[in-house]
């Protein structure tokens, strides 16, 4: 089964007219499906290929390199090594990470001041480019100094992907019946991260493990770029339980909907979990992927919305089969009363945590 299709441009179009995003269709795929691919994003040419390119450098380092970039004082930021550890929820993934935003590298905001002014592509102007290695460089030591190219190619993509989400933003409130403010209020100056998963080819010998554990993210919604052909292996259960591929194509990206949103929805909106399959042999080669993981600053705090079906499912109905996000329904049903975003993250990591 393949997830549905939107258009970016389309689904804007619609909320600005006041209709409902894809004549009603947005709201229910996000209800039973929590996944869609998006096309249509304001990009400037060549820049998926050029951060994707400028990723692989990133990965390729020598290693000795690479473990200078780990975070002491963040484990959710920096890079982090395959060789045994935990990933986030506890799980040992086959995976090498690298993950950085505002809230560590002030100067990714330092592109998004077009954010939200126009319906064009995100591209700063040379003179804003200017310097801009050497500033982030200075700010964060998170960032790989010695790749100049990827801490440009980083901040221009985050640019991209702030101003991609503002718009899809509108189109999502749209769909929820929300007043516009209700949501760019809760987005204003939010922490969003941008990371990379480099999957390395499995080794010859021996079965190959799981690529990525089954999980939810903790954000509003998460937008996937896939290393076209990038060997595939993404997959996500909908609602009622049927697993979907959502296969690398070159100009897609994949949208999931996040553990936040289910709770602001009460349980409405479906965190779709999803996980990355083993790679059939050695021969299947690598996989690259870049999530935008979309979240509001750790201070701001949440408060359910009232949407069509919030809090219709039974807060006492056993969860159907243990999956992460029948937990996150129930705590979401059980009014947790009010709650920063840090506060709700801490706790849902400290939920999902495996001890084995
Ligand atoms: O690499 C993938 O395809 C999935 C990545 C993912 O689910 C994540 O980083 O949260
Ligand atoms: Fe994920």
């Amino acid at each position: 089964m393949q997830v549905p299709s939107f258009s970016l441009p389309e689904i804007v179009a619609d909320a600005h007219a006041g209709r409902a995003p894809a004549g009603g269709e947005l709201d229910r795929v996000c209800r039973e499906i929590g996944a869609f691919v998006l096309t249509g994003l304001p990009l400037p040419t060549g820049l998926t290929n050029e951060v994707l390119g400028r990723t692989r450098e990133l990965f390729a380092l020598p290693r000795r390199a690479k473990a200078a970039l780990v975070s002491q004082d963040d484990q959710y930021v920096g890079w982090r090594g395959t060789d045994g550890n935990r990933n986030e929820y506890g799980y040992a993934d086959e995976k090498e990470m690298f993950h950085i935003g505002p809230r560590v590298a002030s100067t990714l905001l330092g592109l998004g001041d077009r954010a939200g002014s126009g319906s064009g592509a995100v591209e700063p102007t040379r003179g804003h480019t200017a310097g801009l290695v050497t500033a982030a460089v200075a700010d964060c030591p998170l960032w790989p100094a010695e790749l100049p190219g990827f801490v440009e190619a980083w901040h221009r993509y985050y640019a991209a992907m702030q101003e991609s989400a503002a718009r899809l933003g509108t189109a999502l409130a749209a769909a929820l019946g929300l007043e516009p403010s209700r949501w760019s209020d809760m987005v204003a100056g939010n922490w969003a991260d941008l990371a990379a998963n480099y999957y390395p080819a499995p080794a010859p010998s021996g079965a190959p493990g799981i690529r990525n554990a089954v999980h939810s993210d903790l954000t509003l919604f998460t937008v996937l770029l896939q290393d076209p052909p990038g060997n595939g292996g993404l997959v996500m259960r909908d609602r009622s339980g049927g697993w979907h591929d959502v296969a690398p194509a070159a100009g897609e990206f994949v949208v999931n909907v996040g553990e936040l949103l289910t709770y602001l929805t009460r349980g409405a909106w479906w965190a779709v979990p999803h996980e990355v399959r083993p790679a059939g042999s050695a021969a299947a080669g690598d996989r690259l992927t870049i999530p935008f993981f979309y979240r509001p600053s750790d201070h701001h705090e949440l408060v359910p919305f009232e949407v069509r079906g919030a809090g219709s499912v039974s807060a006492d109905a056993p969860p159907t089969d243990g999956f992460l996000a029948d937990t996150v329904l129930a705590d979401a049903l059980r009014d947790a009363g009010p709650l920063d975003v840090g506060a709700w993250v801490r706790r849902r990591k400290l939920q999902q945590r495996v001890t084995s």
